[in-house]
């Protein structure tokens, strides 16, 4: 590809004129700068330092101009200190997501759509969204729910979760849940720690073209959590079934047309709980403020990815992942949510580009290995689909390699692809793109506005064109106002402060250009340090991407007092590929081409599986580990894995390993 005039030579995408001026972007900027004290030039970045610098400033405006400041009032003040964890933001404001949800969105437009992997669609206007979600809340407090009171959910992503997670915000209640792929005791493990007063359960979904039922789980559920009032059953698996003759029916609940006003609650107040991956220990619920996640959702999907009233956006994910969270955020711009209940690539990786497709999705949000899959298997979305509705792509998940984002570039088109790094901890994005910045190849265009992300250096100085930890050194609104018990807040210290007091250290390691883009290469706690010097593994994947013998990769860094530092690359090899010297000679030397000869790994080891988290991330740490003499037990729990005989096999070969007996290329 040829580089575009007057930019990066590695850019893949700029903005047309037409772009940037529809932006709400530039809206917004404009807005600033005419009400709110902005005086910086016209580039993003004097935007993002204005964001950062006036922070109190930038959060009121993103507040009034978004109308929310019509709806809720305006504050006295914004933020009381900004020393973290200790902000308390929006004092004396009282808010509900669900309410302002339900003004945003025009009562005769799409509101949700459905879909099940059979081809089933359902779609709810926004008159009826709000039809049930007001009888549901009125169900709701018939029970007694109310603000304190945590609902549970053990449910598909399905139109149904969109509306009691809403119903739940409306009476401003706690909400939580976890996807269906889950077995009864590890969502016993999470629930139970909340004591939830309600509990959602569907009688299953349907994944990869079979049928999952899912109600002796949900039996074991109920019978568990033994401060549950009531379990609604939503009839999605099969709707002609009896509901269990212990369950409240769901259908029964949203038929009957009734209403009850919405629960303003103090911004602070708990609007969910959100579970780290619990690859070790029981799971963190991170609890997150009712008023912090509304300014978050509508500051990434208004600003950053451009969401309007007329946008249908469709994001693979799982209510258990945080990505259905921001997804369902984009109710609070009036967009359209498509839910897609089912396998991503079944019977193939055509199938969210089908449902793109068929859809008229204006946002597609996907992953890496997503996008792998249809690279590897030569689709040509762009060919082979109508995607002229297709504005912009995200991708969250793992860093999007360049050779990935070039792919996507050349054969979806020509439209932006942000990769974001955020998380689960934050409920929102750290890094990703705005519509009005171009995108170059191996980055995340900008760092997103209120967020004061730098890479620091051990000793805490801010770092630019090098590689350092990933800090945050002002509050975010949607910053976590603890961990579930955690009543000393040393749980919260220890996961975000430990490393530098008052300042948010997140575990990541960065790049942070002179551009003000972003590279992440990895966890830094996961970090391949070879001779002191610091390499990410998300780098090494990267550079891995183009090997066509090579379907999936993992590194790891072993310090082992017997054997020195250790550092093995495992390889799935892609049907028909074998291992070979020339095999291991083509991925060194494209390691060593790319990234420096320090990169090549020590050994290539080739395995049937890499084993990865439930929302798709590789298991570095607590492979690591098991290298190092761990038991499997102690480092990860079984349930947060996709597949736990993936990781007994790596078990194997530590064995092995420890025994000298492995063989290697
Ligand atoms: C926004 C994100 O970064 C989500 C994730 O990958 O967990």
């Amino acid at each position: 590809m040829s580089a575009i005039n007057g930019h990066h030579p590695d850019t893949l995408w700029v903005p047309s004129s037409d772009r940037i001026n529809e932006a709400t972007l530039t809206t917004f900027t404009a807005y600033a700068r005419a009400d709110c004290g902005f005086v910086g030039g016209p580039d993003y970045t004097d935007l993002w330092e204005w964001s950062v610098e006036d922070l109190e400033r930038f959060w009121l405006a993103v507040w009034d101009f978004h109308g929310l400041g019509d709806l809720f009032g305006s504050p006295d003040k914004v933020l009381n200190e900004r020393t973290m964890p200790e902000t308390d933001w929006f004092a004396g404001i009282e808010v509900n997501l669900a309410e302002y949800v339900l003004t945003r969105i025009p009562p005769d437009s799409p509101a949700v759509i459905g879909l099940s992997e059979a081809g089933d669609r359902r779609a709810l206007t926004g008159r009826q969204l709000d039809a049930r979600v007001q009888s549901l809340a009125a169900a709701l407090s018939d029970l007694g729910i109310g603000p304190g009171d945590v609902v549970a959910a053990y449910i598909p992503h399905c139109v149904e979760a969109v509306i009691a997670f809403l119903a739940t915000a409306w009476v401003g209640a706690t909400w939580t849940a976890v996807g269906q792929d889950y077995a009864a005791n590890a969502v016993i493990d999470r629930f139970e720690q909340l004591t939830p007063k309600v509990l959602f359960i569907a009688d299953g979904y349907t994944f990869g073209g079979r049928n999952h039922d899912r109600l002796s789980e949900a039996a074991a559920l109920s019978s568990a959590l033994t401060s549950v009032l009531a379990v609604i059953e939503i009839r999605h698996l099969n709707p002609a079934r009896a509901v269990h003759p212990e369950f409240v029916d769901w259908d029964q609940l949203v038929k009957e047309r009734r209403s009850t006003p919405a629960r303003r609650v103090p911004f602070a107040q708990p609007l969910w709980v959100l579970f780290s991956s619990g690859t070790t220990g029981t799971p963190k619920g991170l609890v997150h403020g009712h008023g912090g996640v509304l300014v978050e959702m509508i500051k990434q999907l208004s600003l950053h990815w451009d969401l309007k009233l007329t946008d249908r956006v469709f994001w693979y994910t799982s209510p258990s992942w945080v990505m259905w969270n921001i997804q369902v955020g984009a109710l609070c711009v009036g967009a359209t949510v498509i839910c897609y209940d089912g396998s991503p690539t079944w019977p193939d990786a055509r199938k969210l580009w089908q449902l793109a497709q068929d859809e008229g999705a204006t946002f597609l949000g996907v992953s890496p290995g997503y996008l792998e899959a249809s690279s590897s298997m030569g689709i040509s979305p762009g060919k082979e689909f109508d995607l002229r509705h297709l504005r912009s792509m995200g991708s969250t998940g793992a860093p999007l390699s360049s050779p990935l984002q070039r792919w996507a570039y050349e054969e979806v088109g020509e439209l932006p692809l942000w990769s974001m790094s955020g998380g689960t901890d934050i409920a929102g994005v750290f890094a990703g793109g705005a519509a009005t910045v171009p995108i170059v190849a191996g980055e995340m265009s900008v760092r997103c506005l209120g967020v004061a992300l730098e890479a620091w250096s051990d000793s805490g100085e801010p770092l630019v064109g090098h590689v350092g930890e990933l800090v945050v050194s002002r509050p975010m609104p949607s910053m976590p106002i603890a961990i579930w018990n955690d009543p000393t807040g040393e749980k919260q210290r220890h996961a975000y402060f430990e490393m530098f007091p008052g300042v948010w250290r997140h575990g990541d390691w960065v790049t942070v250009s002179r551009r003000g883009s972003v590279t992440v290469h990895g966890r830094s706690d996961s970090t391949l340090n070879r001779h002191g010097i610091r390499m990410g593994s998300a780098d090494i994947y990267a550079a891995l991407t183009d090997v066509a013998a090579v379907q999936d990769t993992l590194v790891l860094g072993i310090e082992d007092d017997d054997a020195g530092y250790w550092m093995p690359l495992f390889v799935v090899l892609a049907d028909g590929a074998s291992m070979s010297t020339e095999l291991a000679k083509e991925l060194r030397d494209a390691i060593r081409h790319t990234l420096s000869p320090r990169h090549v790994p020590d050994d290539i080891i080739a395995v049937p599986k890499i084993p990865r988290t439930r929302t798709g991330k590789r298991l570095e740490i607590p492979l690591k580990r098991i290298f190092q003499g761990q038991p499997v037990e102690a480092v990860l729990s079984a349930a947060a894995v996709d597949d736990i005989t993936a990781v007994h096999y790596f078990e194997g070969l530590a064995i092995q390993w420890r025994g000298e007996k492995l063989s290697r290329q």
